[in-house]
C-alpha cells in the first residue's frame, strides 16, 4: 500500500505509506493522492483535508527518484505535468487544506506542502527547497505558489539557497504556520483541525472560494504551468544528471 485516507471527525487524512523511500512520490502515489482529493471534495462529511506522510522520519521526499530518474524530454515533462496539474486542484481545492509536516521535506516535498493552506511542522523537522542545488528548479509549481505565499525576497531566498532549513527559520519566512512538540504532535494537531472542523461546511467552503480566486486568474495558472515546462528543459541538462548520479549511487 503506497498510500492510504482515513475519515475522522470531520478531517480526510491522505497519508504516503512509503517510510523506506521517505515517502517520495511515484505514479501510484500521484493516483491515490487524485482520488483522495475526488472523495474528500464529493464527501459532505469531510470538512478538513489533510495530508501527512508515515514513518515520522519524513513528511515526503519529492519526487521518486528511483522511479523518475530516467526520465527525459516529453516523459520528464509528462511527470511534472501531472503532479503539477494535482497540486493546482490542492491550491484550489473548495475546503481547508493541512500539511502536517511530520519530518522532513524535501524538494517536491515543500511544494506538496506549500500547495496546502495551513503547514504545521513537527518540532524538529528540516524543510529544503533543495532543487537549485540539483540543478533544476521546482517542477511542481512550488516557486509560483512560495512567490504568492511569502513576501517577495523571503521566497527568492529560500530558492535560491537551496538548504535544509529548520521548522523555526521558516517560521520566520511565513512558510510554518506552527510549530508543534515532538511529544504532543497528534493530540495537537487533532485540536487544531477540531477547531476547523466546527465550522459549517458552508463557511469553509465559502471563505476558500475567496481564497481561490486568485490562484484561478489566467495569469496565474501561466506562470504555474510556465515554471513547471523550465524545470522539464532543466531535467536533462549535465548539472541535474550529475546530481541524479550522485543520489543514485550513492553508497
Ligand atoms: C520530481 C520533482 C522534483 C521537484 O519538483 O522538486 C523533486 O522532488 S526532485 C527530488 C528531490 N528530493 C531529493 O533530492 C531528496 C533525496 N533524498 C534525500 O536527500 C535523503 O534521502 C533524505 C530525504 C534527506 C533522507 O535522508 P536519510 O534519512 O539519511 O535516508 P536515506 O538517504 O538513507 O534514504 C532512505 C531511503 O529512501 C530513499 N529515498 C530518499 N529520498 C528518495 C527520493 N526522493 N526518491 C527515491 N528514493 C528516495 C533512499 O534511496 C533510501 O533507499 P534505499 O537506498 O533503498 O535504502
Amino acid at each position: 500500500m503506497e498510500a492510504k485516507m482515513e475519515y475522522e471527525a470531520g478531517v480526510g487524512l491522505f497519508t504516503i505509506c512509503r517510510p523506506e523511500k521517505r515517502n517520495a512520490i511515484n505514479f501510484a502515489v500521484m493516483e491515490a493522492l487524485e482520488e483522495a482529493m475526488k472523495r474528500a471534495a464529493a464527501d459532505e462529511h469531510v470538512k478538513v483535508f489533510a495530508i501527512t506522510g508515515a514513518g515520522g522520519e519524513a513528511f515526503c521526499s519529492g519526487g521518486d527518484l528511483h522511479e523518475f530518474g530516467h526520465l527525459r524530454g516529453a516523459e520528464a515533462k509528462q511527470m511534472l505535468t501531472r503532479m503539477g496539474e494535482l497540486l493546482y486542484k490542492l491550491l484550489t481545492f473548495p475546503k481547508p487544506t493541512v500539511a502536517l509536516v511530520n519530518g522532513t521535506a524535501i524538494g517536491g516535498g515543500c511544494e506538496l506542502a506549500t500547495a496546502c493552506d495551513i503547514r504545521l511542522v513537527k518540532e524538529g523537522s528540516r524543510i529544503g527547497f533543495v532543487q537549485g542545488r540539483l540543478g533544476i528548479t521546482t517542477g511542481w509549481g512550488g516557486a509560483s505558489m512560495l512567490f504568492a505565499k511569502l513576501p517577495y525576497g523571503q521566497a527568492l531566498d529560500v530558492l535560491l539557497r537551496a538548504e535544509l532549513m529548520t521548522a523555526e527559520e521558516m517560521k520566520a519566512r511565513g512558510w510554518t504556520d506552527a510549530i508543534v512538540p515532538a511529544e504532543s504532535w497528534r493530540e495537537q494537531w487533532r485540536q487544531r483541525l477540531a477547531v476547523y472542523t466546527e465550522r459549517s461546511l458552508a463557511v469553509l467552503q465559502a471563505y476558500k472560494a475567496t481564497a481561490g480566486e486568485k490562484w484561478r486568474t489566467a495569469w496565474f495558472r501561466e506562470q504555474f504551468f510556465t515554471e513547471i515546462d523550465r524545470c522539464a528543459e532543466l531535467w536533462g541538462s549535465r548539472e541535474h544528471e550529475q546530481a541524479l548520479r550522485a543520489f543514485l549511487h550513492k553508497k
